[in-house]
């Protein structure tokens, strides 16, 4: 196969799972970006198309996680009058970050996939935030990709040996790295995760330096941003973004919205934190499920008729959850934490016993 393809991932595993679609006489090509439902930007081995997920794909596929994704490897074919293609299948995903769209239903929407390693990175100017870290590390085994933890800006912390033990010490078995982009420092292992072909995301607050770590992935320099193609062979203009890119060094880079968004630990912690009133209450409902609205025994009724909570403080609550589409804190979700299956109901962890390094990192 063509080094184009090599060089977004393609492999002899992927080869083999596409064997089917290639006696179909389709040809493979990856999704580097959604650009609106039904719309994809493919990559095959000679260059970037207009893919689109027509009928038939529709009577096949009835979810919409069957849909692609960002990092997906679908099966294509070209039209004979036009420079679009069409998608007929997507490659069963070894990996995928997914969200849970708002309804009771609980939609599933994959953000990305086949991610190999997802990485956290936290800056050293700031403190590092345990319970963030455990919710990432959450996230990302559900992913299926491996977590990785970057401790970056290490040049300006007086001690960053002792912070990647603590760090370790919370997290064993999995990477903990020490980098400095300034000083260069630690960005070997960085560099040898991010082998050729090998498909990161780097999650973390902003300003602590994905992008600077991003450019030293390799040694030339490199800018993720967006690339416009200016035309296709009918001299219509197309414009497109692209969530997946390739670093000079080799490693294939996802950024999406999708992606960021699943970074709610940062509301999720804000929400929790500012109502911890509330989640506490909540855990004293007779139900482990109670939603406060008509349960008996429901303690978080009881303290808002009883004026012990305060009907505004209440109903901003409310509107700050349906807001960021979290569940109500309930004693079950604030409980089993760790076998919950969606990361999401995570939301109301209330914060275990021992020490608390707080901070917006
Ligand atoms: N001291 C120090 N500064 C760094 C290091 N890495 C990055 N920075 C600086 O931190 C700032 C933010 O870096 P970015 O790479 O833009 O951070 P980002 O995470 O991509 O931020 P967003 O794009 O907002 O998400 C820049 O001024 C960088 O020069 C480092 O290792 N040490
Ligand atoms: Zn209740």
């Amino acid at each position: 196969m063509s080094n184009l393809l090599t060089d977004f991932g393609w492999n002899d595993q992927w080869a083999a799972a596409f064997a089917p679609h290639a006696a179909a006489g389709y040809a493979p090509a990856r999704v580097v970006c959604e650009l609106r439902r039904k719309f994809y930007a493919v990559q095959d081995e000679t260059k970037e198309w207009l893919g689109e997920c027509r009928g038939g794909f529709f009577h096949r596929h009835a979810q919409t996680s069957d849909f692609p994704a960002v990092g997906d490897w679908v099966a294509i074919s070209h039209r004979s009058d036009d420079d679009r293609v069409d998608i007929h299948a997507v490659l069963p995903r070894r990996t995928k970050f997914s969200r849970r769209a708002a309804g009771e239903e609980q939609i599933e929407q994959v953000v990305a996939a086949n991610i190999d390693a997802v990485l956290l990175v936290s800056g050293l100017d700031r403190n590092y935030n345990p319970a963030r870290i455990q919710r990432f590390l959450v996230a990302a085994r559900e992913s299926g990709a491996e977590p990785v933890i970057v401790l970056n800006k290490c040049d300006v912390h007086p001690d960053p040996a002792a912070v990647q033990r603590e760090v370790q010490a919370l997290v064993p078995g999995v990477r903990v790295l020490l980098t400095s982009t300034v000083r260069r420092q630690g960005l070997k292992p960085l560099r040898e995760l991010a082998r050729p072909g090998v498909t990161l995301a780097l999650l973390g607050s902003s300003g602590v330096g994905k992008s600077t770590l991003a450019n030293a992935l390799s040694n030339d320099d490199f800018l993720p941003t967006g690339e416009v193609r200016e035309k296709d062979s009918k001299g219509r203009h197309t414009t497109t973004r692209r969530e997946l890119v390739r670093a000079p060094g080799g490693a294939l880079l996802i950024d999406t919205p999708g992606l960021r968004e699943l970074q709610l630990w940062d509301v999720e912690d804000g929400v929790a934190e500012a109502f911890a009133d509330i989640v506490e209450l909540a855990r004293q409902c007779r139900f482990t499920d109670c939603r406060h609205q008509n349960e008996p025994g429901c303690a978080v009724r009881t303290a808002l008729e009883s004026g012990a909570l305060a009907a505004e403080r209440y109903a901003h609550y409310v509107k700050l959850t349906q807001e960021h589409n979290l569940k109500p804190v309930a004693r079950k979700t604030a409980r089993t934490v760790a076998n919950q299956p969606g990361w999401r109901k995570k939301a109301f962890e209330p914060k275990r016993g021992g020490r608390r390094i707080t901070s917006d990192d």
